[in-house]
């Protein structure tokens, strides 16, 4: 899902990114949730010259120590990078990326104490859905939590081992101020990600949601990628999508459901979801943070959403 025309990424200098960023020293970076989404970036930054600290379970943590992250990526190319990890977090950083999925988040979330993240952490969480920035707020504070959404296809395999599958990598960021998000977007950039800073939080949650929704309900519902969805199930597609845009838009994001349907159209036709992964896989579906806080604000604003109404419940019933 492209937010415009596909460029090739750059993949910058590793020694030199991180100054090239603006920034006066490397970061320290620690990365709840190495997985798909929090392992490519903890690569991508410690290959850029930061100090990363992957945060995991005792097994993941040891499996990072000894053998880094080892990334497959066409974009951003074959590498390992060396990270540190373990299994709480005991020092300052400055950013804090939160990559772990719904179902695990609270849990995940004891091994960052607040007390110990330092007064100028940024906390940023690339969780897809919109409900999880309030419960994060709750524990580290308004100002030290942005909001963030990440369009990428990345899959860890094995602890420590990731595949990008994707043509983009692109973060946009907004709200949280105990760090400018400028440099923060620098910092990604610099990387090789492409981060882009946006006035709303709301806006850029809902973009992703209103999107997403539907792509992970049809592809998991189906069991197919972006391309047997948008040809097979484009009625449904539509419909789900002027669903999700309605309640979006309620939401005060200024959403296009033509927008989402190009998306959804210019998706490489194998794409696939990550509910859709971890359905496959038997693993617990994101499926209340996704399709169930679509539900809840639809009911918040009064509009009937019956496709997503029946798919939530059948994606459950699988
Ligand atoms: N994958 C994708 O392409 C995209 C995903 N997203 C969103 O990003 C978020 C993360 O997804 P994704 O990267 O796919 O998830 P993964 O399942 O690939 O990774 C989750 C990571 O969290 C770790 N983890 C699980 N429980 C805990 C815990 N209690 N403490 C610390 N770490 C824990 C896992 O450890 P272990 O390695 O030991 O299993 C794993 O490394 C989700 O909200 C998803 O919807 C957004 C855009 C695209
Ligand atoms: C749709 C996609 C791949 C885009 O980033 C995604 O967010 C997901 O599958 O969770």
């Amino acid at each position: 899902m492209p937010s415009t025309a596909p460029e090739p990424h750059r993949t910058p200098a590793p020694e030199n990114a991180a100054e090239a960023a603006g920034a006066h020293r490397p970061w320290t970076v620690a990365v709840l949730g190495p997985g798909g989404v929090g392992g490519l970036l903890a690569a991508l930054l410690s290959r850029a010259g930061h100090r990363v600290i992957c945060l995991a379970g005792e097994t993941t943590a040891k499996a990072l120590r000894e053998n880094g992250i080892r990334v497959r990526s066409e974009p951003f190319g074959d590498f390992t990078a060396e990270v540190e990890a373990d299994t709480v977090l005991r020092e300052p950083v400055d950013l804090c990326v939160v990559a772990v999925k719904h179902t695990s988040l609270d849990e995940a979330l004891e091994r960052v104490p607040a007390a110990v993240l330092g007064p100028d952490a940024l906390v940023l969480p690339l969780l897809n859905g919109v409900e999880h920035t309030g419960a994060l707020r709750d524990r580290y504070g308004h100002d030290r939590v942005a909001a963030g959404v990440i369009r990428v296809e990345s899959a860890r395999v094995a602890p420590g081992v990731i595949e990008h599958g994707s043509p983009f990598a692109d973060i946009d960021l907004a709200g949280g101020t105990a760090r400018p998000l400028t440099e923060v977007a620098a910092v990604l950039e610099a990387a090789g990600l492409r981060a882009r800073v946006a006035e709303s939080e709301t806006a850029i949650l809902w973009a992703k949601l209103a999107f997403l929704a539907p792509f992970a309900l049809l592809t998991t519902r189906y069991g197919t990628g972006a391309g047997p969805v948008r040809t097979e199930h484009r009625e449904e597609l539509l419909a789900l999508i002027e669903e999700t845009t309605a309640v979006g838009r309620a939401e005060g994001a200024p959403l296009d459901a033509a927008r989402s349907v190009a998306m959804f159209d210019a998706c490489p036709a194998g794409m696939r979801s990550s509910m859709q992964r971890d359905a496959e896989a038997g693993r617990p579906l994101e499926l209340d943070a996704i399709g169930g806080a679509v539900l809840r604000a639809a009911e918040r604003h009064g509009i009937a959403v019956p496709t997503a109404t029946r798919l939530v419940a059948e994606v459950g019933a699988l």
